[in-house]
């Protein structure tokens, strides 16, 4: 197998993010969790997406395990790495994206690596370095109470200089709307100035398609879903890669159906007040996740004599003020973790009892449940909503389709057009 791009995800729903739009594109795209095992049967794709949960961790962990991936996609052809990461650039000033760009740049000898989490069909925009939530700056969207990594700073020129090594530019969009030659020369100019990293603004697809072209003449590359759509676009153009990628993986399983969710952001929060007019939900109390007072269980016998009348939904999820409550009183961290854990520990139950099709809202809560269900890795089916695909499970136990919704993207209705599609 030679991969004509590798990618890196800081985590799972991210990862399926990308591999749905580079197999919208055309490539043909596997995600793994985590570096693959020798043994694991890939069929023969064009890109690998490999999953980590390196988001929240500690800024050392998340350079050793990146540059393990790195490895291993260098090592299958890739000859462009992509390092994904949100598309709301979530990260605090420790990183993680400065000292995992400064690793893998260091390891490839990139000059400048472009930079940009913009992904215009979900309304991320970056204009002058800002970063735009649909009309607002990051700073002022619900972004700015994500319970682990608060965002409080739109300008990612400043956001990236405080965690990286080297110093960062900006190439603006007046220089993108010139075209290739014109970012390419920007880029020499800032490596001429010893800078070793560029926020590239976008607006719309047409940027990240000039981007692309550029961003595939060197080595590395750090963004979201967008730059990825890009990447993807130019390997097509450039005859590269043949755009044969098609979404058939997700013939249906049986099964009974279930919906957890652990994120708390506000599309999130929408989505399970909708789903309540059409499947039983049981919100947990964190409380008594976080003192082990047999709140999984309880989930469980709730659960189990529901499913076979059909999907239910389990949810975590509080407000903003809820939520730093919660972590007044237990800390942030452990709060974070015992929730997720309590989401994988369902999970887990939920499949020996017999459940096939699981939809997780949230990346942290996804990769708890992914790595506790021991799924090796996934392929890509049909769209359920911009950044959302149906997975369906590779190498695991049992053949299941799943869904992994970054906690913001997804309509009012997701939950019903995931289990529309989940069959
Ligand atoms: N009620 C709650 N109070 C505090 N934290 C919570 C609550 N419910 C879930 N969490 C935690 O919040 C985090 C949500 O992150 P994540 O699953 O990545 O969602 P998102 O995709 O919205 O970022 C997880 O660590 C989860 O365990
Ligand atoms: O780029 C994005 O916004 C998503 O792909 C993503 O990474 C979302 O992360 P979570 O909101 O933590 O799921």
């Amino acid at each position: 197998m030679t991969l004509a791009v590798g990618c890196i995800a800081d985590d799972y729903t991210g990862a399926s993010d990308l591999a749905n739009t580079l197999t919208r594109a055309g490539l043909r795209t596997v995600q793994t969790i985590g570096v693959p095992a020798d043994d694991l049967a890939l069929p023969e794709v064009d890109a690998v997406v490999v999953s980590l949960k390196s988001r929240s961790i500690e800024a050392g962990l998340a350079v050793s395990r990146s540059r393990a991936a790195e490895t291993w996609l260098r090592g299958r052809g890739a000859g462009h790495v992509l390092f994904k990461i949100c598309s709301t650039f979530d990260s605090t000033d420790a990183g993680n994206i400065g000292p995992v760009m400064d690793a893998l740049r260091a390891d490839c000898g990139e000059a400048v690596v472009l930079v940009t989490p913009a992904f215009p069909e979900t309304g991320r925009t970056v204009y002058q370095g800002n970063l735009f939530v649909g009309a607002v700056p990051l700073n002022e969207s619900p972004l700015k109470d994500h319970p682990l990594n608060p965002m409080h700073d739109s300008n990612l020129v400043r956001v990236l200089a405080r965690q990286s090594r080297t110093q960062i530019g900006l190439v603006d969009l007046a220089t993108v709307t010139r075209g290739a030659e014109a970012v390419r020369a920007r880029l020499a100019e800032l490596a001429g100035k010893g800078i070793g990293a560029a926020i590239i603004d976008a607006v719309f697809d047409r940027d990240l398609e000039t981007i692309g072209l550029v961003a595939a003449e060197h080595r590395l590359s750090v963004g979201a879903s967008g730059i990825g759509l890009g990447l993807a676009r130019a390997l097509v153009s450039t005859g590269k890669v043949s755009a044969t990628a098609t979404s058939d993986a997700g013939a249906p399983v049986g099964g009974s159906a279930a919906c957890l969710a652990g994120s708390c952001s506000q599309a999130t929060l929408q989505q399970i007040a909708n789903a309540e007019r059409i499947m039983p939900v049981l919100h947990l109390d964190p409380d008594r996740i976080i003192t082990g007072a047999g709140e999984a269980q309880r989930a469980l016998e709730w659960a189990r004599p529901r499913l076979a009348e059909g999907p239910v939904l389990i949810a975590s999820s509080s407000t903003p003020d809820q939520v730093a409550a919660l972590q007044a009183r237990h800390g942030r961290d452990a709060a974070g973790h015992a929730i997720e854990q309590a989401m994988a520990d369902i999970a887990e139950s939920l499949v020996k009892s017999g459940v096939r099709r699981l939809i997780v809202a949230g990346g942290e809560t996804s990769g708890a449940v992914v790595d506790r269900l021991k799924i090796p890795g996934f392929l890509v089916g049909v769209e359920i909503a911009a950044g959302v695909p149906v997975l369906r499970a590779v190498g695991a136990e049992s053949d299941m389709l799943l869904a992994l919704k970054s906690g913001n993207f997804g309509g009012a209705e997701f939950f019903s057009d995931a289990l529309r599609l989940m069959r």
